[in-house]
C-alpha cells in the first residue's frame, strides 16, 4: 500500500490541485498497486507518514493558517525532503517550503526554510496558460496564477526554462525548482493529468523507497493524457 499524504488540502488546493492525488493513486492501481489518499490538515494529531507528498496552491489567506502548523513540522519535512521523499509542490506551498513569503501587503509568511528560494509578492498578478521544457521531463504545461516572485538561489536547479509564460519571477525564465525528489512549480492545472511523466517518476520514487520493483509501463489512459498535452500546449496564453 502508497500512501499518498496531501499537504494542507483544506486551504491550500486551487484549481483542482487536489486532481495531482487522484492521478497518483489510479496511475498506481493501475500498475496493481493500492494507494491511499490521506489528508494533512492543521491541528492533526497525525504525524506526516507516507510516501508520496503533495502541497497545492492557495490564497495567501491559506497560508497566513497553516504557516504555525507548518513551523511544527519542520524536521520531519526537512528528514523526509533530505531521505529522498518524492513531493510534488504547487505555487503556495512551493513558496511555503522555501523561506519566506512577503505578501503584497508586506505580511511576512514564514517558510519551512527547506527549499533554497525567496518569494515576496508584487503589485500585478502572473495569470496564464505556461509551456516550459524540462530537462528530466520534456514539455510540461500548466497553468499560473500568483503575485508572489519567487528567486531561487545561484546554483539551485529549475524545473526547466519557461517557453510560455513567466515561471518563478517573470524574468529570467526559470520555473520551479528540482531539489532532491522534490518538484516545485507554480503549475495548477492540475499539473499531472496532462503531464504524466512526472506522475511516474514520483510513483518511482516511492516504489523505489519501499523496496517494489513494478512495472511502469504504458497505461491505456496514455493517448488521452497526450490529447490533453497537446490541448493544453496549443492555448494561447
Ligand atoms: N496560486 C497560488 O498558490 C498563489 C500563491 C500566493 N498566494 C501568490 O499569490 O503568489
Amino acid at each position: 500500500m502508497i500512501r499518498i499524504v496531501q499537504l494542507y488540502p483544506r486551504d491550500m488546493n486551487l484549481y483542482g490541485d487536489w486532481g495531482n492525488a487522484r492521478v497518483l493513486q489510479k496511475r498506481l492501481q493501475w500498475r496493481g498497486v493500492d494507494a491511499e489518499i490521506v489528508d494533512h490538515n492543521p491541528g492533526d494529531p497525525t504525524g506526516l507518514d507516507g510516501d508520496i507528498f503533495l502541497g497545492g496552491g492557495g490564497q495567501d489567506a491559506g497560508q497566513d493558517k497553516i504557516q504555525e502548523d507548518l513551523q511544527g513540522h519542520i524536521d520531519a519535512l526537512r528528514e523526509l525532503v533530505e531521505g529522498g521523499a518524492p513531493m510534488l509542490l504547487i505555487c503556495g506551498m512551493y513558496q511555503l517550503l522555501g523561506r519566506t513569503f512577503v505578501t503584497g501587503e508586506g505580511k511576512v509568511i514564514k517558510g519551512a526554510g527547506i527549499l533554497p528560494l525567496d518569494t515576496h509578492a508584487s503589485t500585478d498578478r502572473l495569470i496564464g496558460n505556461v509551456t516550459l521544457e524540462s530537462p528530466e521531463f520534456g514539455q510540461v504545461v500548466g497553468y499560473e496564477n500568483h503575485s508572489g516572485r519567487t528567486y531561487v538561489d545561484a546554483g539551485s536547479e529549475p524545473l526547466g526554462k519557461v517557453l510560455r509564460g513567466a515561471g518563478n519571477n517573470g524574468e529570467d525564465q526559470q520555473e520551479g525548482l528540482r531539489y532532491h525528489n522534490v518538484i516545485g512549480t507554480y503549475l495548477h492545472g492540475p499539473v499531472l493529468p496532462a503531464n504524466p511523466r512526472i506522475a511516474d517518476f514520483l510513483i518511482a520514487k516511492a516504489l523505489e523507497r519501499r523496496g517494489m520493483t513494478v512495472e511502469l509501463g504504458p497505461l491505456p489512459v496514455d493517448e488521452i493524457t497526450e490529447k490533453a498535452h497537446r490541448t493544453a500546449a496549443s492555448r494561447p496564453r
